[in-house]
């Protein structure tokens, strides 16, 4: 089978040709994990390595469960009254969900992006970027800071733009700087795993590819999870691939995992190749 998207270089291909190896972030791992809302299964038996110094695309038609599980791989999912779950997500081995560990400790470890760029509309560019050292418990010091708030706006790759406007207020920026200044948001309480739901899908083109270059930079140093419906960014960003199926009414699965490069020019189940072939969903 021919690669449906022969004209898109993956990021593993380019990865090998022009970047050193990396070895940023944290080892994810879900065992077995099952989830539920109220009486209704929605995932089942989901099992995926989401290794350190990569991106790892969850793809799949709506309605599959790649929010759900996102969600649950930093303990988000428990905030909803009827949900409940099953299985295991270890961070370097540990299980997140071990009683004795604090919801907050876990999720300054592992990050979240959302869909809608979520800045504090009325703070300033710099303090939202250190907003989430608050609600973390990080004290940090005056020149420390704003150490911190110039690496994570270049990380985020927004410095450049912003930096002689710091103290304006986040809301005023474009979909797409709001967007970079969450990651940078993020960034700031220094996680190993970055969880990205659909970032780029409320933006323009030009912001998508600038996203998309930051995700690039970005996984050397924290692992990132990220779930799109657009095939052709989950070939230009990632490493890995996962594809989500919940077939009439039955609970979502993983049909298929393993390197991008793969799941799009050779994937092994025939369901897979009709997804990124966009024969459906
Ligand atoms: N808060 C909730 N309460 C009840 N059911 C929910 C809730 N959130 C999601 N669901 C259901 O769980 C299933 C999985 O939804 P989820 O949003 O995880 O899928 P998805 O693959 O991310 O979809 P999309 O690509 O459209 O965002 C769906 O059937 C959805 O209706």
């Amino acid at each position: 089978m021919t690669s449906v998207l022969p004209a898109v270089p993956t990021a593993a291909e380019d990865e090998t040709a022009v970047l050193p190896p990396v070895s940023g972030g944290s080892l994810l791992e879900s065992e077995r994990v099952a989830a539920w809302f109220g009486s209704r299964k929605v995932l089942e038996d989901i099992s995926l390595r989401m290794e350190s110094g990569q991106v790892t695309a969850l793809i799949g038609p709506s309605g599959c469960g790649k929010s759900t599980f996102l969600r649950i791989l930093n303990r988000m999912h428990e905030l909803v009254p009827s949900a409940s779950l099953a299985g295991k997500v270890l961070l370097d081995g540990d299980d997140i969900y071990e009683p004795e560990r604090r919801i907050t400790d876990t999720r300054k470890r592992i990050g979240m992006v959302f869909q809608k760029p979520n800045p504090f509309p009325a703070m300033s560019i710099s303090e939202n970027v250190t907003a989430g050292l608050k609600l973390t418990g990080t004290r940090v010091g005056g020149s420390e800071k704003r150490e911190l708030i110039e690496e994570c706006l270049t990380k985020a790759g927004l410095w450049k733009e912003v930096r002689d406007r710091l103290g304006q207020p986040g809301g005023a920026l474009s979909g797409g700087q709001q967007q970079r200044l969450c990651i940078a948001r993020s960034l700031a309480v220094r996680p190993d795993v970055l969880l990205m739901d659909e970032p780029c899908s409320a933006l323009d083109p030009t912001s998508t590819r600038r996203i998309e270059e930051t995700i690039h930079e970005l996984r050397r140093e924290v692992t990132i999870v990220i779930v799109t419906h657009n095939m052709q960014q989950a070939a230009r960003v990632s490493q890995s691939c996962a594809f989500f199926l919940a077939e009439q009414g039955t609970p979502g699965v993983i049909v298929e995992a393993g390197p991008t490069a793969q799941i799009f020019s050779t994937p092994e189940d025939p369901r897979t190749a009709d997804y990124v072939e966009g024969r459906f969903g």
